[in-house]
């Protein structure tokens, strides 16, 4: 079997790293290949609910399942599919791109399937707390088809100075790619009005503390 191929000859490079750095955030469609994302959708498609987990609020230990503030499942992403190794080659190639062109320092990027499933939602948060996480870009690859108004799961963006501001409301579409500062953009996930598929994931710095390594998840 042929390796899929991640990117296209169009994929808007310049754009995400500019918006970036312009303004911190990015929606870009198309950013991947069809064949990759459909791939991804495929995989996902197969895992049910009893092989991902609940997903819960905070890090290791003061980790909980707090189901009034997100409802969500997850499964982390490993490269043992070709989906999934595609993805995460190319996930290494961003992470590259943005420390050649913006000097941040990424050193690596952990992701996870999610699955909101009709009645779903994920309140308002940011992924990181300033010194607390090394988590530093986050990013969101939406999975499904042809979501239309009345599907509710929309991705809110908030403005870094003003969480009441609204910077725009976004449907979780097949191939749309957002990308955001970890620490200083809120968002939410309005409620689900049907199964919503998605891979979020996070680009981080090591806070190499002690010789201990992160532990990541
Ligand atoms: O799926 C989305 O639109 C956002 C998910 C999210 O905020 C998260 O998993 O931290
Ligand atoms: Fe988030």
């Amino acid at each position: 079997m042929s390796a899929i191929v991640p990117f296209t000859s169009q994929t808007p490079f310049d754009k995400v790293v500019a918006d970036i750095r312009e303004k911190g955030w990015s929606i870009i469609d198309d950013f991947f290949s069809s064949e990759m994302v459909d791939a991804l959708m495929g995989d996902i498609s197969e895992l049910d609910n009893g092989y991902m987990k609940q997903a819960g609020v905070g890090r290791s230990n003061d980790h909980q399942l707090a189901l009034n503030r997100r409802r969500d499942y997850i499964r982390w992403i490993d490269p043992i599919t070709p989906a999934r190794t595609a993805f995460l080659d190319a996930m290494r190639e961003l992470r590259l791109e943005f420390n050649r062109r913006l000097f941040l320092g990424l050193w690596d990027y952990e992701a996870h399937f999610a699955r909101y499933e009709e009645g779903a939602f994920y309140e308002k948060h940011v992924d990181a707390f300033k010194g607390k996480s090394n988590r530093v870009l986050s990013t969101v690859l939406y999975l499904n088809e042809a979501w239309v108004d009345g599907d509710g799961g929309e991705f809110v963006l908030f403005d870094e100075h003003d969480e009441n501001v609204e910077l725009g409301r976004f449907f979780p579409q097949k191939g749309r790619l957002a990308v955001f500062l970890s620490e200083e953009f809120p968002h939410e996930v309005l409620k689900a009005q049907r199964t919503r598929h998605s891979i979020a994931g996070w680009f981080r710095v090591n806070n190499n503390i002690q010789n201990n390594l992160d532990p990541d998840q």
